[in-house]
């Protein structure tokens, strides 16, 4: 497009952005305080005046940019922030101001901007409030309270209604909301669980519409969320609803991906809690029942006896599997690892990824489920390495071997994802391959392939035909392929 057919706007974009990108910092000064909102404006690629700036090494513009109040955190098309460009291009006096965080406090640790990747399950939309737990009064108070939230459990699925008539798209599934009348005859019923999962978090106090009345001291408490699991019957508990298209989802894997960010955040803690539950009704001790308390989070034996009861213990309280999910990077840098299991749809490939095992890798065979305690060395008596509990990178490195033959050295992490299916804490990892023959577990993977880069972006970016899909974005695998795109396209 030549500048003539630009309208006044756009060239007045082009001019600002060609300004940045020069390091012309009057003209980018003069451009902005005639027209401010040039600020955030994207040019090609979604590249902004900051990003152009810090991809040339223009600190002054870049501080400028800054002190009027840019956004820092926006992305161009391949992912990258501004903060990512400087620093893959070295500017590191430029990276080092865009990687100040607002308070202030200089990042420590390369890489610690990664942290800040919000994966789908990992939003606190509650405050959980955990030394409420324990106070019973203030518990049954909110339990009865009008403006306090219940959600509906039948099998570990959440009672939700969607706005299509099959419930088949994304983003319009909504979990369905209930109030104390509607529920309280299944809070009596001994087989009900209930989890409180907190209370809303609040911006603005003032703004409440609650209609619960003040707190003793005049301050309006947010409304507080639980969770109900019933044994009664599903298409029993269905009619309590009065919304349209109700239903509890029969696919967790797929059907929970349906949320929005801060519903998913609610139903990955709920369904977690709730799982456990279903799964520890006896104590794991001595086999006596159990009784719920502190909220749910809790249960206690009810054999007075019981080791449970004494010291900690750790079978009294939810538990999370720590699982590494890992971007396995080829030596030559241009070439990821992805493997597909039998129960993957047709043509889907994803990261490699295993639960983390107690247990030192030194001292373990390499058949994964046995670990065997190596005492032949008089070294080893006098300085036994077990139980040391498996860290990240190795339980990387032995499920990458076991899964693919590859063998990995260094391992860097990206972030993390609560995975309520049912309760893993998914460790995503970036990794480098040391060796790159491929022999796959046929017990684990039906197959393993090095994909080059440029077929990952014609999956990420749904190019016409791509040779393979991947997981969709709700996935930490989706997002550790997209991390790896966007930190070394061509910048
Ligand atoms: N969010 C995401 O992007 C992704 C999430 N995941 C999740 O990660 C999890 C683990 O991945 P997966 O590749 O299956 O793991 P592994 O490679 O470790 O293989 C699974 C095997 O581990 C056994 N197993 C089950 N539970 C545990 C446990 N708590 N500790 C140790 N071993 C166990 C199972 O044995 P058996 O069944 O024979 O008893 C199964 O054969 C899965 O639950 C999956 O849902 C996986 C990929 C992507
Ligand atoms: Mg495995
Ligand atoms: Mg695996
Ligand atoms: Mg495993
Ligand atoms: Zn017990």
């Amino acid at each position: 497009m030549t500048s003539l057919q630009l309208s006044a706007e756009e060239e007045m974009v082009e001019r600002f952005l060609d300004a940045a990108a020069r390091g012309d910092l009057p003209q980018v000064s003069t451009l902005l305080s005639q027209v401010p909102s040039l600020l955030n404006q994207m040019g090609y690629s979604g590249w902004t005046a900051l990003m152009l700036a810090a991809r040339n090494g223009h600190y002054d513009v870049v501080k400028t940019l800054v002190s009027h109040g840019c956004d820092k955190f926006s992305v161009n098309s391949s992912s990258q922030t501004a903060f990512d460009i400087a620093k893959f291009w070295g500017h590191r006096h430029i990276s080092n101001l865009l990687g100040r965080t607002d308070d202030g406090c200089q990042r420590i640790l390369p890489g610690s901007d990664l942290s800040q990747q919000e994966n789908y399950f990992s939003r606190e939309t509650l405050d959980r409030l955990s030394g409420k737990r324990t106070d019973k009064v203030w518990l049954e108070a909110k339990q009865s309270d009008p403006d306090t939230v219940y959600l509906l459990f039948s099998n570990l699925s959440p009672m939700v209604s969607s706005s299509q008539e099959d419930g088949s798209t994304g983003g319009d599934t909504k979990l369905c909301r209930f109030r104390y009348d509607a529920v309280k005859d299944l809070l009596q019923k001994p087989a009900t669980v209930l989890v409180f999962l907190g209370v809303e978090r609040r911006k603005n106090p003032s703004s409440t519409t609650s209609s619960s009345p003040p707190t003793e001291e005049g301050v309006q408490e947010p409304p507080a969320w639980f969770a109900i699991s019933t044994d009664e019957d599903a298409a029993e508990l269905l009619k309590r609803c009065r919304e349209k298209n109700c239903s509890f989802p029969k696919t967790p894997n797929r059907d929970l991906l349906k949320f929005n960010e801060d519903e998913a955040g609610v139903v990955a803690q709920a369904r977690s809690v709730l799982a456990w539950h279903s799964r520890y009704s006896f104590c794991p001790t001595c086999g006596s029942s159990t009784k719920l308390e502190e909220g749910g989070y809790k249960r206690s034996c009810l054999n007075a006896d019981c080791r449970s009861l004494q010291g900690v213990h750790n079978t009294c309280y939810p538990r999370v599997d720590p699982v590494v999910i890992m971007l396995v990077i080829h030596p030559d840098g241009n070439q990821c690892l992805l493997g597909r299991k039998k129960m993957f749809p047709a043509g889907m490939f994803s990261c490699l990824a295993g639960f983390i095992e107690p247990g030192n890798t030194h001292t373990r065979t390499h058949t994964h489920t046995l670990c065997v305690v190596n005492v032949t060395h008089s070294r080893d008596l006098l300085c036994p390495r077990v139980p040391a509990g498996e860290t990240v990178e190795e339980a990387v490195r032995r499920e990458v071997e076991e899964e693919s033959g590859v063998k990995v050295g260094p391992v860097q992490y990206v972030s993390c994802q609560p995975w309520p299916m049912p309760s893993n804490l998914m460790i995503g990892c970036l990794a480098v391959a040391i060796s790159t023959d491929i022999r796959v577990d046929e017990n684990e993977i039906e197959e393993a392939r090095w994909f080059p880069r440029q077929q990952v972006i014609d999956s990420l970016f749904r190019g016409a035909r791509p040779a393979f899909t991947i997981p969709p974005r709700q996935t930490i695998a989706h997002q550790l392929i997209r991390h790896w795109i966007g930190m070394n396209s061509n910048l």
